[in-house]
């Protein structure tokens, strides 16, 4: 191969990339004229909907992005003389024979994986720098002379280092080695992954999503892979990324939309919503619920025509105890409770009439006053909403779980006249929520990604646990991150509360997004925020930092808008970041000032500006950010110091920190 003429090479991979974006319209084209005609082909008119919604399916997959290449890479083994190239999916050519592999096929883990040190058989790794879905460059790594890049690549310098502007891109063309044994982890292993801000959790936990349907594609289509964010915004900015791999089917969830049963109707006390987050309510409701059940005093009667038939307190009694000790959902378990009683009375009517009963007389058996009434009795029925009303009606009933004080906090002022007239709150709908588990089961999901997860409370972990208790998890996060009064500063308690205690804790390492100097100083906060976590390592050296102190407070808001209007000379998009109760303000201040603003779910088209309340920034990402007074940040909540570690952590490129007070203690220079 002449690696002189780099002209001549890069031309000829430009064609190569011409006949595959051919390739992949033809296989396009061919799927679109299936679809037409699926209807006609199909044999009744449920397999011609199956079909048509695979095919639909299959159409929207094959979608060619004009603005990223079809391959970013290539992989030649020499021993083979094969040459393949690397890309977002599978392109064949007409006669079935691969242009393109998909990132995620076996052969391609070697492109993340191979090292002079385990070449795996690939001579030489190329990269290919683009813009705008044209190939621009190359890069080659000569495995079998010993060549090789890491991190130092030119390409991989240039997508960490370019501006970000609007949502959240992939990152298939240049995941690292420590990132790929995670995307690549097994289906069965739950993970944990521990990383600092910017190495790459969310981008990672996404990536693995990807891996696994395309591995267990069948599979994960029936149970479903979901992926749980912290708020809308972000779900918003992290959604194009698994389109543009190819899928499509994914479910994107906060925990609160998750267990949004009932429409939320009350707000709560800070002392209540804590205690509704607690561990224990999971056990006020059991309790509550399994006291319901009780002893069988009476036997049950029933007339039959010209038949009576008799159950005896005994056999009642050895039918609830057995049934409890099942450990089945309680209304299954009262079905099953049920289930038994009309068995006995079958028998006797075999015996006495020598014949088997039919289905009608099973069935209104099953449903005959005697039985119901005992039912009603020994295993009541029980909803949800009746057990959480109870439950906040009359905290007692749990007996000692709570202590007085804590009752009082949870109890309400006012009860209401019904259980359909209950006004519940947000964190109510975690305790609906675990009642309705109680109940019945949760369907659970192949596959559960959980971003953000260090702000879990046990509540909410256990609403992912019934979720996921027949599937796997990559649970992602950082402790330092934790912000919610319930945040943990251990990894375990949480992964018990999720009912995966084995899942291994991994850390990643590599900062992909805030630049060294930046990492310093948000750094000198990790010591008070109390928990054990390491620094990120970053990747980047370029970036700016600037600490302004303003001496009058009323000139904070107008330095802030230079600071602004100064950012907007560079490339990329700019973030306000302030506390919540200033952003009005901010907004109104850039509105009079001509400057067009967005808020942080605009992802679409969002202004070159958004102004964005400090707790709505977790998980986001802006080139420059400037940073409004700090110590309202801090001050505002409980968790102030761990906000500001995630406020100071949202900068790609440049951050501006315009302070009047004082700075917190914990940042000032030493
Ligand atoms: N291997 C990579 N190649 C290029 N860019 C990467 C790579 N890994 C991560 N990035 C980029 O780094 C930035 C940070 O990634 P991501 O948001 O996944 O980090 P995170 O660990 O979830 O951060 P946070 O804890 O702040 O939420 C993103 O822009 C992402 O695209």
């Amino acid at each position: 191969m002449p690696t002189t003429d780099l002209d001549t090479e890069l031309s000829t991979e430009r064609t190569h990339l011409e006949s595959s974006r051919a390739a992949l319209r033809r296989m396009r084209d061919r799927a679109q004229a299936l679809f037409s005609t699926g209807d006609k082909v199909a044999g009744d008119s449920y397999t011609a909907e199956q079909l048509g919604r695979h095919m639909a399916r299959r159409v929207k997959e094959l979608a060619d992005d004009p603005d990223t290449p079809l391959f970013f890479g290539r992989l030649d083994i020499d021993e083979e003389d094969a040459a393949y190239h690397i890309g977002r999916r599978h392109v064949t050519d007409d006669a079935g024979e691969p242009m393109v592999l998909d990132w995620r096929a076996p052969l391609s883990r070697s492109f993340y994986r191979a090292s002079v040190r385990d070449p795996q058989g690939i001579s030489t790794r190329r990269r290919f720098g683009f813009v705008k879905g044209e190939l621009t460059s190359f890069e080659d790594e000569h495995l079998d002379r010993g060549e090789e890049l890491g991190t130092s690549s030119r390409i991989l310098t240039a997508e960490i280092e370019r501006p970000r502007v609007g949502p959240m891109r992939d990152i298939v063309a240049t995941i690292q080695p420590e990132q790929d044994e995670l995307v690549r982890a097994d289906l069965a292993d739950s993970i944990c992954v521990q990383g600092a801000p910017g190495t790459g959790k969310t981008a990672v936990g996404l990536h693995r999503a990807a891996y696994l349907l395309y591995l267990h594609r069948e599979r994960l289509r029936k149970s479903k892979v979901l992926i749980v964010g912290p708020n809308t915004a972000f779900l918003s900015y992290i959604s194009a990324v698994l389109p543009t791999l190819g899928e499509v089917e994914v479910l994107q969830s906060t925990v609160d939309e998750l267990v949004g049963r009932a429409p939320v109707k009350a707000g709560d006390p800070l002392a209540a919503t804590a205690l509704k987050h607690d561990v224990r309510m999971a056990e006020a409701l059991h309790r509550m619920l399994w006291d319901r059940v009780s002893k069988p005093t009476e036997p049950i009667m029933v007339s039959d025509g010209s038949y009576r038939w008799r159950i005896d307190v005994e056999p009642l009694r050895r039918i609830v105890d057995e049934a409890r000790r099942e450990g089945l959902p309680y209304s299954v378990g009262r079905e099953r409770v049920r289930a038994r009683v009309v068995g006995l009375l079958q028998r006797q009517s075999e015996y006495r009439t020598g014949n088997s009963p039919s289905d009608p007389w099973l069935r209104r058996m099953s449903r005959i006053a005697p039985v119901t009434e005992f039912l009603d009795a020994a295993w009541p029925a029980v909803t949800p909403e009746s057990l959480v009303v109870a439950l906040l009606t009359e905290p007692e009933l749990a007996g000692d779980v709570f202590t007085e004080e804590e009752r009082e906090a949870i109890r309400w002022v006012k009860p209401p006249k019904t259980v359909k007239s209950a006004r519940f709150s947000v964190a109510d709908l975690l305790l609906l929520d675990e009642a309705a588990g109680l109940l019945e089961r949760e369907t659970s999901f192949g596959h559960v990604v959980v971003d953000e997860a260090q702000d879990l409370s046990p509540m909410q972990a256990r609403a992912i646990a019934r979720r996921s208790e027949h599937g796997s998890i990559t649970l992602l996060g950082d402790l330092a991150q934790g912000t919610a009064p319930w945040a943990t500063t251990d990894w375990r308690d949480i992964l018990a509360h999720l009912g995966k205690p084995e899942a291994a804790v991994v850390p990643l390492t590599i900062g992909f997004r805030v630049p060294e100097a930046v990492v310093a100083l948000a750094n000198r906060l990790l010591p008070a925020l109390g928990v054990n976590v390491p620094e990120a390592v970053s990747l980047r050296r370029d970036g700016d930092l600037s600490v302004i102190a303003v001496p009058d407070p009323d000139d904070l808001d107008a330095r802030t808008l230079t600071e602004v209007t100064a950012a907007l000379t560079h490339e990329g998009s700019v973030a306000v970041i302030a506390a919540d109760t200033a952003v009005d303000r901010l907004r109104a201040h850039l509105d009079a000032a001509g400057l067009a603003h967005s808020t942080p779910d605009q992802v679409d088209d969002p202004a070159r500006i958004t102004v964005v309340p400090a707790t709505l920034v977790k998980g986001l990402e802006y080139d420059h950010v400037i940073v409004h007074e700090p110590t309202d940040i801090v001050d505002a909540e409980p968790k102030g110091l761990n906000r500001l570690y995630v406020v100071l952590t949202r900068a790609v490129t440049r951050l501006s920190v315009l302070h009047s007070k004082p700075l917190p203690e914990a940042l000032s220079l030493a």
